[in-house]
């Protein structure tokens, strides 16, 4: 059942009773930025979890779905505030800002001019742990757990996290109490690791929480000396809600209304810029705190942005936006002005660092503009993704690179004509639980590559058990090639102009000699991927910059 509100300037009624089994409400609403809505159980007060907001596109209709039906009570948030006359003054933007924009006072300072320098704009600020902490966290980590409990107080990581916040509180002129008490439990925790001499994955992301913990609470701190009212938020205490994979676990769509309500609520209260911790959530099981893998502050800044149905989301980082191959392998890479989702998704997925592999997900169903921008050089105009772009000049947007990569080649044992062969290899990889990247068949066999995000994630002894497992079982139906140390080279572009792309990529790496063990052109239209060995794998990046960005093309027809 369907039901239908028509809600015409700022009267509306505070909230809707649904009748029981609805499955969707639809809204008209007076403001295009109107977003959040929440469906409780009034008995209890509970989020429900299975609810889902959506913005029709470019109108000002916003159907919110809740597939179990039996909701209560929808409560709009943003009406209430329309009707206080708070719409004027939403949240606008959400401005996430990575470890390497925040490694330092004199780096926050700068960061602090910058959001300031916006003054149009109400941001929600998402922030990442202080430069390398989160590096130096896991390393004293797995050194207490063989140190003994006594040396806990002299792991050097340790000491060197104390002391960079302790100075970074000092040069911003803010209390070291606001850090103190972090500080205290995380040398108890690092403690408790030495005397069970054990770190598991639920350990290992309750540690690296602290890096966020402490740099929102100085930030925010500092925002508030110098007389901006700002609030400091815990994500997993404002509703990012997760699965319970710890290390890499994934956002859950109960995250989405309840993110929403907590960040509207407390703005139109007490308006003060949100200081949110990237990276981190709540396992729903669990209740423990998780992680959404490295790099995963991205994930929470477009997770915001599509819950709050924001304007932009920026992504500030050290470079001028998304560059045409990784800077650390060319120096000459360029940026790249402009980038579908899906480029940036597949771009992320097959491994450029400078996003995180998930994050384009909320941006893209919420239909939000990410922008990538560079803190130390803002004027530079970065990268914006956007569902659409104009394609007709475009050939190779961005080159990258997936190194130690494993890959199977499987053949089956059967003769020719006999059907279910890709069936049989794939459900084993589901009852494994391992996912596949790249994949390239013929009737009798199938070269693929394993997705080393998923597999590497594990405990090493771990990884080569199952590795073995996975040859084992595939051998009762095939003969299985295990190839390690491969690197995934993904051409991201527009693959409409695939003969062009890889007569050209095919000239380069026979010119330099170098043989290509697998091709794959993904269904998504924007990636081709060439598997190599690893040790070539660089020259041959560096040589297909060359080719596609520095000399030039011939000209496109249609
Ligand atoms: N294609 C690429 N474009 C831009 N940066 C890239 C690319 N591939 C790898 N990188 C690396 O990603 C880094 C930025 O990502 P990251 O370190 O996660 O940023 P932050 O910590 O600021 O969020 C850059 O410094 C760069 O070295
Ligand atoms: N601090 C976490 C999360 C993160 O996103 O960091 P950064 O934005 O610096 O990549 C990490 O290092 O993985």
């Amino acid at each position: 059942m369907a039901a239908s509100l028509r809600f015409s300037g700022l009267k509306t009624p505070p909230a809707y009773s649904f009748p029981k089994q609805t499955t969707s409400l639809q809204c008209h609403s007076a403001s295009p930025t109107l977003l959040s809505f929440a469906a409780f159980r009034p008995s209890n007060s509970s989020i429900l979890r299975n609810i889902s907001l959506r913005r029709c596109c470019e109108s000002r209709v916003f159907r919110v779905c809740c597939q179990g039906g039996n909701v209560d009570v929808i409560q709009r948030n943003e009406f209430e505030a329309a009707s206080s006359g708070e719409a004027e003054n939403q949240l606008t933007c959400v401005m996430k800002f990575g470890g390497s924009s925040v490694a330092s006072a004199e780096r926050m300072r700068e960061v602090a001019d910058l959001i300031l320098s916006f003054p149009n704009e109400r941001p929600v600020i998402v922030l990442s742990a202080m430069g390398k902490t989160t590096n130096k966290l896991l390393l004293a980590g797995e050194k207490a757990v063989s140190c003994g409990v006594t040396n806990v107080d002299a792991i050097e990581e340790l000491n060197f996290i104390k002391d960079l916040h302790y100075r970074t509180a000092d040069e911003l002129g803010v209390e070291r109490s606001i850090v103190d008490g972090h500080l205290e439990v995380l040398e108890q925790l690092l403690k408790g690791i030495a005397m069970m001499k054990e770190l598991t994955l639920r350990t290992k992301d309750y540690l690296v929480s602290f890096g966020e913990c402490m740099s929102t609470r100085i930030f925010a701190a500092y925002l508030n000396k110098i007389g901006f009212k700002a609030r400091q938020y815990d994500a997993f205490e404002i509703g990012f809600i997760t699965t319970d994979d710890f290390t890499n676990a994934d956002i859950l769509e109960a995250t989405y209304p309840a993110v929403a309500k907590r960040l509207n609520d407390d703005w139109i209260s007490d308006p003060a810029i949100p200081i949110v911790t990237g990276f981190l959530g709540k396992g729903w099981r669990s209740s423990a705190i998780t992680t959404l893998g490295r790099g995963g502050s991205d994930l929470t800044a477009t997770t915001i942005g599509k819950a709050l149905g924001l304007r932009e989301i920026q992504v500030w980082k050290d470079v001028d936006g998304v560059l045409t191959c990784d800077p650390n392998i060319y120096q000459h890479a360029e940026p790249v002005p402009y980038l579908t989702f899906e480029e940036a998704a597949e771009l992320a997925y097959f491994g450029a660092q400078v996003l995180h592999p998930q994050s384009m997900r909320p941006a893209r169903e919420g239909d939000i503009p990410v922008r990538v921008k560079n803190s130390y050089n803002p004027n530079a105009p970065g990268t914006l993704i956007t569902r659409n772009r104009d394609m007709s000049k475009a050939v190779l947007t961005s080159i990258v690179l997936k190194r130690n990569v494993t890959m199977l080649d499987i053949v089956s044992t059967r003769m020719l004509g006999q059907f279910g062969f890709l069936a049989k290899v794939f459900s084993i990889f589901e009852d494994l639980g391992i996912s596949v990247d790249v994949v390239a068949t013929s009737e009798v066999s199938i070269s693929l590559t394993l997705d080393p995000s998923k597999l590497w994630s594990r405990e090493l002894i771990q990884q080569a058990s199952e590795l073995d497992h996975v040859v084992e079982e595939l051998e009762k139906i095939a003969v299985v090639n295990l190839l390690q140390h491969r690197s995934i080279i993904s051409l991201i572009g527009n693959v409409q102009r695939s003969s062009l792309i890889l007569e050209k990529a095919f000239h380069v790496l026979r010119t330099n000699g170098v043989n290509v063990q697998m091709i794959s052109q993904g269904a998504s239209k924007v990636n081709i991927s060439l598997i190599v060995h690893d040790n070539e794998a660089e020259q041959c990046v560096r040589a297909l910059h060359s080719t596609f960005f520095e000399s030039d093309l011939p000209e496109l027809d249609q």
